[in-house]
C-alpha cells in the first residue's frame, strides 16, 4: 500500500531520487508531517474548503457514510466499506472527497521510477523509500530495494526504526543508505508523544552499527519533546557514541502537515508555530561537530 510517489526529490538521499510513500506507521508523532501515512489502509479525505455540500451526490451514494446536517455534510469515515473507495473520486464532482492510498503494482512501479534512470546516473541519485514506516511492509521494502538494486541504482530508506529487528534486517543487503530518526532517547517523552519506546529504537540503531550500515542520523526538533539543550546533548551523545553515523541531520519543527489533519477529521496536538530558535540550532550543530559529527541543519 503505497500514498505518493514523488519525482525529482533533492532532500532525501544523494543527488536527484524518486521517493516512494509507504503507508502505515507503528508511531503516532503527534507533529507528523504526513498523518495520512500512519494507518496501514486507504484513508478518505474530506476537504470541506472544496464541497459546495449542494450535490449531495456523496450522502445518496454512501447514506452509511455521509449524512447531510443542517444542510451540511458529515462524513464517517470508519463508515465507508472496502469496494466503496473506488467509488468515491468518480461519485464527488469537486475533489471535496478523495482516497488516499493505493495498493501498489511493483511492476509498474518499477517502470515508474525507471524514467528516471538518466538523472539517477547523472547526480549519483537513486530511489528512497519512505512513508509512513517503509519497514512495516517489510517483504514490499526489501522487494522493492533488491528490484533498484539489480538496476544499478543508489537506494536509501527514511525510517523511524521503531519496527521488529526481523523486518529491517533481510533488506540491509540492498541498502545503501539508512537515513534514520532519533527522535529521543529517553523513554517517557518518547511514549508520551509517539506512543511507542526509545528503547526500541535505540536496540535497532546499536543493531546496525553492528551490522555496519551506512547511516544518517535525523533528529526533528520538536518544540516541548526534545528542542531543548539538555535533550539535544543526550541524542547526540548516543548518536556519536552507539551508532557508527556519518553524519546527523536536524530537522527545525514545522507545521507543514497540519492541514491534513482536517481532512483526515482528526485533532493536531502539536503545537502551531514552527520553531524559531536560531541559538537552539547553532548550539545544535556545534554541539554535534564538537563530538566529532558531520552536523547539518536541512529545511
Ligand atoms: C514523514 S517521516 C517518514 C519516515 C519515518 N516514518 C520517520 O519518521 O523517520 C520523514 C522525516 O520527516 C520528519 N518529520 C515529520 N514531521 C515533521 C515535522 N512536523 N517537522 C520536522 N520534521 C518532521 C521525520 O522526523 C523524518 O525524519
Ligand atoms: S459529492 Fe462532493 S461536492 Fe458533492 S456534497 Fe458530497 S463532498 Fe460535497
Ligand atoms: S514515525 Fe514518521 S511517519 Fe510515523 S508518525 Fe512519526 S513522523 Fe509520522
Amino acid at each position: 500500500m503505497i500514498f505518493n510517489v514523488q519525482r525529482y526529490s533533492t532532500h532525501d538521499g544523494p543527488g536527484i531520487r524518486t521517493v516512494v510513500f509507504l503507508k502505515g506507521c507503528s508511531l503516532k508523532c503527534t507533529w507528523c508531517q504526513n498523518p495520512e501515512s500512519r494507518s496501514a489502509t486507504a484513508d478518505v479525505l474530506y476537504d470541506a474548503r472544496l464541497c459546495s455540500a449542494d450535490c449531495q451526490h456523496c450522502a445518496k451514494t454512501f447514506p452509511h457514510a455521509v449524512s447531510v446536517v443542517n444542510g451540511r455534510i458529515t462524513v464517517r469515515r470508519a463508515q465507508f466499506q472496502a469496494e466503496d473507495l473506488c467509488q468515491i473520486e468518480q461519485v464527488c464532482p469537486s475533489g471535496a472527497l478523495s482516497v488516499c492510498g493505493d495498493n501498489a503494482n511493483i511492476d509498474a512501479l518499477m517502470q515508474q521510477i525507471l524514467r528516471d534512470k538518466p538523472f539517477y546516473t547523472r547526480t549519483g541519485g537513486g530511489v528512497t523509500l519512505s512513508g509512513g514506516e517503509p519497514f512495516m511492509q517489510p517483504h514490499t521494502a526489501l522487494n522493492l530495494l533488491q528490484r533498484c538494486r539489480h538496476e544499478g541504482l543508489h537506494t536509501a530508506v527514511e525510517s523511524c526504526l521503531h519496527v521488529p529487528w526481523h523486518y529491517i534486517q533481510p533488506s540491509l543487503g540492498a541498502l545503501d543508505l539508512m537515513l534514520a530518526d532519533l527522535k529521543h532517547v529517553a523513554d517517557e517523552p518518547f511514549r508520551r508523544l509517539t506512543g511507542g519506546s526509545a528503547k526500541r529504537v535505540k536496540d535497532n540503531f546499536r543493531r546496525l552499527a553492528a551490522a555496519g550500515q551506512k547511516l544518517i542520523v535525523r533528529v526533528p526538533l520538536i518544540p516541548q519533546f526534545n528542542a531543548d539543550r539538555a535533550s539535544i546533548r543526550q541524542i547526540v551523545d548516543f548518536a556519536a557514541n552507539e551508532t557508527g553515523c556519518e553524519a546527523i541531520h536536524f530537522l527545525p519543527y514545522h507545521t507543514l502537515g497540519i492541514n491534513k489533519y482536517a481532512l483526515l477529521g482528526q485533532p493536531y496536538l502539536a503545537p502551531r508555530q514552527p520553531l524559531n530558535d536560531p541559538d537552539l540550532l547553532t548550539f545544535a550543530e556545534e554541539y554535534a561537530t564538537e563530538k566529532g559529527l558531520c552536523a547539518q541543519l536541512r529545511g
